[in-house]
């Protein structure tokens, strides 16, 4: 048998041989202008706050953690009385992408994998822009999801703008797009090829069409429920990333799981993925050893009762967990064989 072995394949077998240590770069971006409810730029603190390092620092192989505390940003002058139509925050989001975009560019060129803690869903803008513009900017795009965030401004109910991102990082929408001021720096530079969702269920009218007239690859939920979480994880890399040479952003939007498991955002859907189906989707995606980027969004600590909240943070902290290795098969530790096994002196008479 001859073995075959790829660019990628020597990437990862690098890591293992130099570094015992998955390098991991944190970035907060307590981002809430791409909706209008109050407190989803809580996001970052309440995870960092329930201990998602010191959970990560559990992780078997022990990751070499950076935390890049919180992105923060300002409004050019030039940029100041800009507006355009049925688009609420648009200012706010180009300054703030903008900037973004650069953290995790450079995050990634330090061979971290970028772990984004939202704010809402808009900053999958800068995010993903930031990961196409770095070293590895052969990127493939698992936007895991209630909502395909696929609308323009002109399709848009609400003109909130965590609905667009997709829209404006698809190379095939561009067209569809007004001028857009402030926003050069950002090419809609990946194809709808290269992008899947998964947990859909919440699809706008014009969504659908969009979906549907440019075959974009999209598992729903009545997907996860055909054929099982991890069939539908493996048909979705499968498709985005078939040479297994990619790089892979997931932008996990905790809505995609149920409101039972995270009620803390805002825009919940019942009907949604189980933790144990999220963790699953990341535990896949892990094993590749190809995630490079990671974006949880929307969990809102101001929505719900703290038990709720509780449980919304705690499951953000799971799906991350799994993502960068934890094992749901618990830890061997080291040094097994010099481990005071103690037997202790029998206690009862054995018949
Ligand atoms: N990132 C999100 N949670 N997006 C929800 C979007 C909801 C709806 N489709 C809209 O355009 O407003
Ligand atoms: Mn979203
Ligand atoms: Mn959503």
């Amino acid at each position: 048998m001859r073995l075959k072995l790829r660019l990628t394949d020597l990437k990862v077998f690098k890591r293992c041989l130099h570094s015992n240590a998955t390098r991991v770069g944190i970035l907060g971006v307590p981002f809430d202008k791409g909706q209008t409810k109050i407190g989803v730029g809580n996001g970052p603190a309440a995870i960092r706050k329930m201990g998602l390092i010191e959970r990560l620092e559990q992780i078997e192989g022990k990751l070499d953690i950076k935390d890049f505390g919180d992105v923060s940003y300002e409004i050019p002058p030039n940029l100041e009385h800009q507006n355009v139509p049925n688009m609420k925050g648009y200012v706010e989001f180009v300054a703030c992408n903008h900037k973004l975009s650069k953290s995790v560019e450079n995050i990634i060129n330090e061979e971290r994998i970028c772990v984004t803690l939202g704010g809402d869903h808009s900053l999958g803008l800068g995010t993903v822009d930031g990961h196409l513009k770095s070293k590895n900017e052969n990127v493939c795009v698992l936007w895991v999801d209630a909502h395909p965030d696929l609308n323009t401004n002109k399709t848009s109910n609400s003109g909130n703008v965590h609905g667009m991102p997709m829209a404006l990082l698809a190379k095939e929408l561009s067209d569809y797009w007004p001028y857009l001021p402030g926003l050069d720096w950002q090419k809609p530079i990946i194809s709808l090829r290269n992008i899947a969702y998964i947990g859909l269920r919440s699809v706008d009218l014009y969504e659908r069409v969009v979906i549907d007239k440019l075959g974009i690859n999209a598992f729903g939920m009545e997907d996860i429920e055909n054929y099982g979480i991890s069939t539908v994880v493996e048909m979705a890399i499968n498709k985005i990333d078939p040479n297994k040479d990619k790089s892979i952003h997931v932008s996990f939007d905790i809505d995609a799981l149920d409101t039972l498991e995270a009620p803390s955002t805002g825009s919940a859907v019942r009907g949604g993925m189980t933790l144990r189906e999220g963790i699953q989707l990341m535990e896949i995606v892990h094993r590749t050893g190809r995630l490079s980027a990671l974006d949880l969004v929307e969990v809102n600590p101001n929505i719900g009762t703290e038990q709720e909240v509780h449980r919304t943070v705690d499951a953000a902290i799971h799906i991350i967990a799994a993502g960068l290795g934890h094992s749901r098969r618990g830890l061997r530790p080291k040094n097994v064989n010099t481990l005071p096994l103690q037997t202790f002196p029998p206690t009862r008479q054995v018949i």
